[in-house]
């Protein structure tokens, strides 16, 4: 065992190098070469880093404009005490001052903070369940809202889960360059990605997932080749066919037919940026979220 003093001597060292670490990020976010928001996404993906420890209060002053007056101001009205740590917030408290530091950020700032994630897999592997629970969850994200020609099932609303447009209405969003991206999917229906709120959500920082097919996904990385391509994959094939098989949408003759496409899809999984494998919703929507988070401060980091 160490003698104590050789222990305290080594946390001292510790907390001056803390110090001096907090005290550079705090002088990046004045000069403007780091962005506030990128160091909050830092603390919160590890409590491990120095970001973690800092304190909210500390990261708002160094924002240039902010004096103490405000900055107490700023911290009742988001309701967060003045000697809270950035690793210490709630989760209502990290969406409040994301949401405040996003606004207070320049326009290129902004729109650098936000990322466009596709979102394709084979059928039936779990990506509508996992963007819902993304929705439901992350409200930092836009859950694009697609346009199909196909029918409503029951229980699906207009405006959520789809936009129900008919024919007329699809060609209509062509002729006039609506959509990003667009496809014949299942030889069947036609389905669109309209471009406006997309284009809005990603110039204000927000980051935008796309639950699409893999033909979509293509499509967009062609369009937007800063998009980030992430496959859904099923823990194992017989998992997968299970999975078809259990939530019971499609005839016996369909599900043999979308099996015979899914092999056809895997195989294009090479093609994407990155591979989530979804055995839990909650760890592979968390996996596909943290993927936007991690890039922006990497982005940022970067151009220091
Ligand atoms: N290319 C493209 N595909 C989409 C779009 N919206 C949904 N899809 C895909 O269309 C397919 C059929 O979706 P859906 O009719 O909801 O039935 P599902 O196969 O049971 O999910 C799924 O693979 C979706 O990912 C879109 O805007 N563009
Ligand atoms: N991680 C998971 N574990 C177990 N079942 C899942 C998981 N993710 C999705 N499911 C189930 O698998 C089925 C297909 O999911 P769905 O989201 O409809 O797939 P997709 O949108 O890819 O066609 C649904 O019955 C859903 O409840």
């Amino acid at each position: 065992m160490k003698p104590p003093e050789v222990d305290r001597v080594a946390a001292s060292r510790a907390a001056v190098a803390a110090r001096r670490a907090r005290a550079a990020v705090k002088r990046a976010v004045t000069e403007r070469r780091l962005s506030a928001v990128s160091v909050l996404d830092t603390a919160l993906s590890s409590t491990e880093s120095v970001e973690a420890t800092m304190r909210v209060r500390d990261l708002l002053m160094s924002i240039p404009g902010l004096g103490p007056v405000r900055v107490d101001r700023v911290m009742e009205r988001l309701g967060i005490a003045s000697s809270k740590r950035l690793s210490g917030l709630g989760v209502h408290q990290q969406q409040r001052l994301r949401e405040f530091l996003l606004k207070r950020a320049p326009q290129v700032e902004r729109a650098a903070q936000s990322r466009l994630v596709v979102l394709a897999g084979p059928t039936a592997v779990g990506k509508g369940t996992v963007s819902t629970y993304i929705r439901e969850n992350y409200p930092d994200v836009l859950l694009s809202v697609s346009a199909t020609t196909r029918a409503p099932r029951p229980g699906e609303v207009d405006g959520v889960s789809y936009y129900f447009i008919d024919d007329a209405e699809f060609d209509r969003m062509i002729d006039e360059g609506e959509f990003l991206e667009w496809a014949v999917v299942h030889n069947k229906s036609r389905y669109g990605t309209p471009r406006g709120p997309i284009d809005a959500a990603l110039a204000s920082g927000r980051s935008v997932l796309l639950e699409i097919d893999i033909q979509g996904a293509r499509l967009v990385k062609a369009a937007m080749p800063e998009a980030t391509l992430v496959f859904l994959l099923p823990p194992t094939w017989e998992e997968l066919v299970r999975r078809l098989i259990g939530r019971g949408t499609e005839t016996l003759e369909e599900q043999e037919r979308r099996l015979t496409t899914a092999r056809v899809e895997l195989a294009a999984q090479d093609e994407f940026d990155h591979r989530v494998v979804n055995r839990d919703v909650q760890a592979a929507a968390a996996e596909v979220v943290e993927l936007m988070q991690i890039q922006k401060a990497i982005d940022l980091r970067g151009k220091e």
